[in-house]
């Protein structure tokens, strides 16, 4: 991580944790948000009004948070307005690193080698880890937001003078249960996986590992309809599938949430396939990145052998790519 806009060498891909052992996720330092005339939004600062090819968005496919915003880029049709840099999927020990990686970027803008270098340029004396997301102004030369709930919201909303759009990811009318569904699926499932992962005692993995299969359970439930609000699709699914479509393939295995993989739910895999045949959103997925990515984590598989499955996982990909 950064300290004090210095990289510093005790650097460990394994976060923080509580007294209990418990993984604990850093918050996001960067919270501006892009408005449609400049104007300041829920949080941070004014001055980041919409405008083409001004900000661009760093990720990687291996990520989930970042996915999302690209699920949302995709949805809302705004591949032309911001154009995005992909990073390596494997963690180098400053952290993620451009170029060399087949469907990895080089840093269009600075030739950075490393992400950090983005935040440091941003923050000289920046202070914290250098995630992705991150949604670069050109103009101005700083970070808008690091925060790919932030991003996905400003997707929603901030462009849709300039590329209007049927589909609204936040709508008002649900917007309290969007939010209360949100914070129950971030920390069972989409934190749950990670604190059942990065567990460093047996108590702290249990509590995660049965989180997870709880909010499976509850959704597979739930899933009468397309979506999980019925028949409109929201962030709340974006959230879910960058989840999903990780699971068998990353989390089941490397994770050790191995009681049941995504397949054994008939619900959540046909809302799975649904999601991933929306427009674009296969473009959004990239398995050997993620594969790559999740399998590279020292700590928990320090020769990085990959395995090769699961089969369902790339037949299902490569059918939907030659839909
Ligand atoms: N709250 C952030 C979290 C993003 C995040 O944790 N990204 C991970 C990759 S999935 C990362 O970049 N980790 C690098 C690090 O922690 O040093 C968001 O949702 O945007």
């Amino acid at each position: 991580m950064l300290v004090d806009g210095k990289w510093s060498a005790d650097w460990q891909p394994v976060q923080k944790a509580d007294e209990k052992g418990r993984f604990v996720r850093q918050v996001s330092g960067f919270r501006n948000w892009i408005t449609p005339d400049g104007s300041a939004g829920p949080t941070g600062e004014g001055g980041f009004p919409a405008e083409a090819g001004r900000y661009r968005l760093y990720v990687a496919f291996i990520c989930p948070w970042a996915s999302r915003t690209l699920m949302a880029r995709k949805l809302k049709g705004l591949e032309d307005i911001i154009p995005v840099t992909v990073v390596n999927p494997t963690m180098t020990d400053q952290g993620w690193s451009f170029g060399g990686y087949e469907g990895a970027d080089e840093d269009p803008l600075f030739s950075s080698e490393y992400i950090h270098q983005i935040y440091t340029r941003a923050d000289p004396h920046y202070t914290g880890r250098a995630t992705v997301p991150v949604l670069w102004d050109t103009q101005r030369n700083v970070i808008v937001n690091n925060e790919s709930a932030d991003i996905v919201r400003m997707f929603d909303t901030a462009f849709e003078h300039m590329v209007p759009s049927d589909l609204r990811l936040y709508p008002e009318d649900l917007a309290g249960e969007i939010d209360d569904l949100n914070a129950r699926i971030y920390d069972k499932l989409n934190n749950g996986v990670y604190k059942a992962g990065f567990a460093s005692s047996q108590e702290a993995y249990t509590e995660a590992d049965e989180g997870v299969f709880e909010m499976l359970d509850e959704l597979e439930e739930r899933l009468i309809g397309d979506f999980l609000f019925g028949d409109r699709l929201t962030e709340t699914d974006l959230r879910t599938f960058v989840t999903l479509i990780r699971f068998d393939a990353a989390y089941h295995g490397l994770f050790k949430t191995n009681r049941r993989q995504i397949a054994a739910y008939p619900r959540l895999s046909a809302y799975m396939e649904r999601i991933l045949r929306l427009p674009g959103v296969i473009d959004t997925v990239n398995m050997d990145h993620i594969t790559r990515g999740y399998y590279s984590i020292k700590a928990l598989n320090p020769k990085r052998i990959r395995p090769t499955g699961p089969a369902h996982i790339t037949k299902l990909l490569d059918d939907v790519r030659a839909a």
